[in-house]
């Protein structure tokens, strides 16, 4: 069944397009891969996606309702929420309480504040970081800062989530684990997942699928295995992230 249905996707800044005439489909429990190039339009295809960013022509179909053009907070209650690539925690607030903040914004109107604690230290510990609830945000390393975004979004509740760069800064290790969250994150929660991301290995570790983003347009869409070998998407990409 499909989860995210984008048709003719546009947005235009001035005379720039942004992201152009982009379509695909996302069936429910995937991994779906975003990569291309600085610029090629992958944050601004996620910023309408997650309703912070009206397109300039084209639908995005979430199950079956139309969603392009709604507002974050909407998109959010609907079951759509995203990760941050720049990672803006609460720096005062314990880990617990950033990701209580996730639980009152998100889906499930349930919560009152202890419901909320409890539900959160539940995230914390699902990806591994309940020994770290009390301490304030501002004191974690980049990598635990990353899953805490990722702790933040799951406590919304959402049936997409789209990440945005999670690996950015991690080490080899971080990064693995990274990948076995994901994986989790899928199959215990069944949650189907966008995700954007320069580190190839960790894509092609993880994704059924990969959208490539090149000025703005689509240039290929495939498994992992097909898009290594699309000679388009190594001349655009894949040749000058390796040199990089
Ligand atoms: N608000 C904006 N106003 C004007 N131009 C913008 C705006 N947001 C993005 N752009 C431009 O749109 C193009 C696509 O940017 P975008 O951030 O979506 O690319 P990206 O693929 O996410 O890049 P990166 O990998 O560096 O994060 C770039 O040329 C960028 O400068």
């Amino acid at each position: 069944m499909s989860i995210l249905k984008v048709e003719g996707l546009s947005k235009y800044f001035g005379g720039l397009a942004a992201v152009k005439d982009v379509g695909f489909e996302m069936q429910e429990g995937m991994i779906m891969g975003l990569i291309g190039p600085n610029g090629a339009g992958k944050t601004t295809l996620f910023t309408m996606i997650a309703g912070s960013q009206k397109p300039s022509a084209g639908t995005i179909t979430y199950r079956d309702r139309q969603i392009q053009g709604i507002s974050a907070d909407r998109a959010v209650k609907l079951g759509v929420c995203r990760t941050n690539q720049v990672v803006k925690p609460f720096r005062e607030l314990s880990v617990v309480e950033n990701v209580m903040v996730g639980a009152f914004y998100g889906r499930n109107k349930l919560f009152g504040k202890k419901a909320a604690e409890k539900e959160a230290r539940r995230i914390l510990e699902f990806i591994g970081m309940e020994n770290l609830a009390d301490l304030p945000a501002g004191q974690l390393s980049i990598g635990n800062l990353k899953r805490l975004e990722i702790a933040r979004a799951l406590a919304t509740k959402p049936d997409l989530l789209l990440l945005d760069e999670i690996c950015g800064g991690l080490t080899p290790s971080e990064t693995a684990k990274t990948m076995e969250l994901m994986k989790q994150i899928r199959s215990e929660q069944g949650i189907s997942i966008l995700y954007i991301e320069h580190d190839m290995k960790a894509v092609m570790s993880v994704c059924d699928r990969i959208l490539v983003l090149n000025y703005g347009q689509k240039i290929a869409e495939g498994t992992p295995q097909e898009i290594v070998t699309n000679q388009q998407v190594i001349d655009a990409y894949l040749g000058q992230s390796e040199t990089a």
